[in-house]
């Protein structure tokens, strides 16, 4: 199974991007930051241990506690490779489990930290969404009940986009919608015609 990597910093639209692979060419998707936050709360093993990592209020009524637990990792780095070692190798078994079962001619893993968790790896073809700075603010301030503050703290525990770039194999500048689903269909065609 061919695997296409989708990444991108916060705000960067890498889940539009591919929303809109899956919407114009019925390509599946794994959007790994979905499927982390499912397991983090249906996993035994891994409540256990963000419990004895975070304490008792990383979970209010057995639902993730995401504003204490993000306050908590996106101001300590340590301890947000400490959760990332419970988390992401976890992600990985199941995205593994995941494409087993595909059959499309490939599939897309989105995911915000591709690189720094190591699952660039895995990926046949890598494909970074790219948008400036101000833009990316501007829609996350419209998206969510977020503050720039917020924003910039978990811009600062992610890569740049040029380290993300010099490891990629196509970008996306998603500025417009038109222009992004153009970019979308010329990579779309590129990697059918790499795989025939
Ligand atoms: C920390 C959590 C609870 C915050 O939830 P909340 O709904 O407040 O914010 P949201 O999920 O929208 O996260 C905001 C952004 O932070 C970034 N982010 C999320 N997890 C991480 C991480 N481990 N490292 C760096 N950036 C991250 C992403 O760009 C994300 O879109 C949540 O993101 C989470 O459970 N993260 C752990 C799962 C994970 O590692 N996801 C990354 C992809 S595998
Ligand atoms: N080309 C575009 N034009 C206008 N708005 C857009 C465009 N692409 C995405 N958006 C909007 O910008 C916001 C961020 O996009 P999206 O949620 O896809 O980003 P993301 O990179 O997946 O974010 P996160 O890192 O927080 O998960 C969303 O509200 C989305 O609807």
């Amino acid at each position: 199974m061919i695997i296409v990597g989708v990444t991108g910093g916060i705000g960067s639209g890498k889940s539009t991007v591919a929303k809109t692979f899956h919407s114009m060419f019925g390509i599946p998707m794994y959007i790994s930051d979905d499927e982390a936050k499912l397991l983090m709360v249906n996993s035994v093993e891994i409540k256990s241990e963000l419990i004895d990592l975070f304490g008792e209020e990383a979970y209010l009524d057995g639902a993730l506690n995401k504003p204490y637990i993000s306050h908590a990792i996106f101001n300590n780095k340590a301890l947000l490779e400490q959760m990332n070692a419970i988390v992401h190798p976890r992600v990985a078994a199941h995205f593994k489990s995941w494409v087993d079962k595909q059959t499309s001619a490939y599939i897309l893993k989105e995911a915000a930290i591709l690189f720094e968790s190591g699952a660039d790896r895995m990926c046949d073809y890598i494909i970074t969404v790219t948008l400036d700075k101000a833009t990316k603010i501007e829609r996350l301030l419209k998206r969510d009940k977020t503050s720039v503050e917020k924003i910039e703290s978990i811009m600062k525990q992610q890569w740049s986009d040029d380290e993300r770039i010099a490891k990629s194999d196509y970008v996306i500048v998603n500025d417009t919608m038109a222009h992004m689903e153009q970019q979308v269909k010329e990579i779309h065609r590129e990697i059918l015609k790499k795989n025939k």
